[in-house]
């Protein structure tokens, strides 16, 4: 046989119908159904007739539209809007019998978060949520994407999906980060590199030394960018340790089961000499922490760096220029001199135990500036009770960080309490008004936001000389 990549051995083994012309009738392992998009498709479900498929494949997590703020009452803050889409969520989800994390469910948390959590998502599964952010999931080795409204009615009714098959692309990572250097400092870096769209049409294995060095952690935060150089697909073929970060959790399997898994499992890695349509490979030796200055991922740059003067294709070009009048900033400027009013950590990028605790490590015993305004969001309940029981609610508070209940905050603008402010964010998209109206969004790894938290202006973790 051929040798095949990661991504072909999983594809190959869901084919249910080959369509022609590269599409394919897929099955489809999980279905997972958020607040927003998710209560459209199992309202769309019902208004059709028709029944759920397989309904202990679907899961119905309610996180986007939460208040995170600690509140005197569970719904308070909640917009009408929030209220509505919620109730429909957990009101539908009953009636059809799927699984349903609801908001006071010791297991809730935002959808990419819980899913690996709980052992919903793994390795080989093919996942999809109408969610683009999905493919967070490749960082345990499944593959996960996101689909429209009607396509996820169509998942719930059939448990399959047609797809087009995606060329293949592998981004292989070499050497060692340096320190204060991380995942997400990785992926911006090669969104800076390839383009917003540098990976559309694509399905990105990403591999090499750098990457196997990466906690399972790491590795979700790698994989959740992916769509942010438009593929939709972004994965690491699992190894050893993904399968011990899965062992014991809520759905994965156990007993025989498990180990018929892990055989299962060890089988998925890329071939030897298997081809890819596209290869790219990025040293991390040297790399710096990255930090957005623009309004798309791909206006990268060092921390050290100054703020570029507009350059490339007339599009990117103007592109760029259009940025700099949005983010009120200058070419040239160094990025060390932009103060910010927010920093905030959370989000399905970076709200997980490891990055809670590298932010707390580096705040221990520093205060943050007198006019920044610092939040963390843990990504899950179960996040913000490990977290605090190691004490790191303690630190952030006593740095200066509002602490916060978990869900996808002020990550997007639904929850518009964020207004021309300038922050600094773990997340993933820095779009205009993404995080509410006039806020100029710069995104980089928790720990560039802690340094930053306590600067006051965009700062390198890496000048303490810690870690
Ligand atoms: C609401 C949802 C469809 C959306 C997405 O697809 O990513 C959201 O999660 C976001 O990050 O903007
Ligand atoms: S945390 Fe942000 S990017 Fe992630 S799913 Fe929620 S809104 Fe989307």
């Amino acid at each position: 046989m051929q040798p095949r990549t990661f991504f072909d051995k999983v594809w190959d083994a869901h084919v249910i119908a080959d369509l022609g012309d590269g599409a394919c009738l897929l099955q489809v392992d999980r279905l997972l159904l958020h607040d927003v998009t998710g209560s459209v498709v199992m309202r769309e479900l019902q208004a059709s007739g028709r029944a759920v498929a397989c309904p202990p494949q679907v899961f119905s997590i309610i996180d986007h539209l939460l208040v995170t703020k600690p509140q005197a009452a569970p719904r308070d803050g909640w917009t009408p809007v929030a209220v509505e889409m919620i109730g429909e969520a957990r009101r539908r989800a009953r009636e059809l019998g799927v699984t349903l994390v609801d908001v006071d469910d010791q297991r809730m948390g935002i959808t990419h978060v819980i899913a690996p959590e709980l052992g919903i998502a793994l390795p080989g599964l093919t996942v999809v949520c109408g969610d683009s952010h999905t493919c967070t999931l490749g960082g345990i080795g499944a593959v996960g994407w996101g689909i429209g409204t009607s396509e996820g009615t169509h998942v719930l009714a059939t448990q399959a999906l047609v797809e087009s098959k995606p060329k293949r692309m592998r981004v292989t990572f070499d050497g060692q980060l340096g320190p204060c250097v991380s995942a997400k400092d990785m992926i911006l870096k090669l969104i800076g590199t390839i383009g917003a769209g540098g990976g559309a049409g694509y399905a990105i294995e990403f591999a090499g030394e750098a990457v196997r060095a990466l906690s399972v952690e790491a590795r979700l935060t790698l994989c959740n960018m992916a769509v942010e150089c438009s593929a939709k697909y972004g994965f690491v073929a699992p190894d050893e340790r993904v399968f011990e970060y899965l062992k014991g959790r809520s759905y994965a399997p156990k007993g025989e089961a498990w180990d018929a898994a892990v055989t299962h499992w060890r089988s998925l890695a890329t071939d030897e000499g298997a081809i890819f349509d596209a290869e790219m490979r990025i040293d991390v030796g040297q790399l710096a922490p990255q930090v957005t200055w623009g309004t798309s991922p791909q206006h990268v740059a060092s921390v050290r760096d100054r703020v570029p003067a507009p350059a490339g294709e007339p599009q990117a070009q103007a592109l760029a220029e259009r940025a700099l009048a949005y983010q009120q900033l200058q070419a040239g400027l160094p990025l060390a001199d932009v103060k910010i009013d927010v920093a905030y950590i959370g989000t399905c990028t970076n709200a997980r135990l490891s990055d809670l605790r590298l932010a707390a490590d580096w705040l221990r015993g520093k205060t943050v500036a007198p006019h920044v305004t610092a939040i963390c969001i843990p990504g899950s309940a179960e996040v913000k009770r490990a977290a605090e029981a190691e004490g790191l609610d303690a630190v952030f508070r006593a740095a200066g960080f509002e602490w916060h209940e978990p869900g996808c905050g002020m990550c997007g603008s639904g929850r518009g309490r964020l207004e021309n402010v300038r922050v600094i964010s773990t997340s993933n998209r820095n779009f205009e008004n993404r995080q509410g109206k006039r806020t100029r969004t710069h995104l980089a790894s928790p720990l560039t936001v802690a340094a930053s938290a306590v600067a006051g202006h965009i700062a390198d973790a890496r000048e303490e000389g810690v870690r």
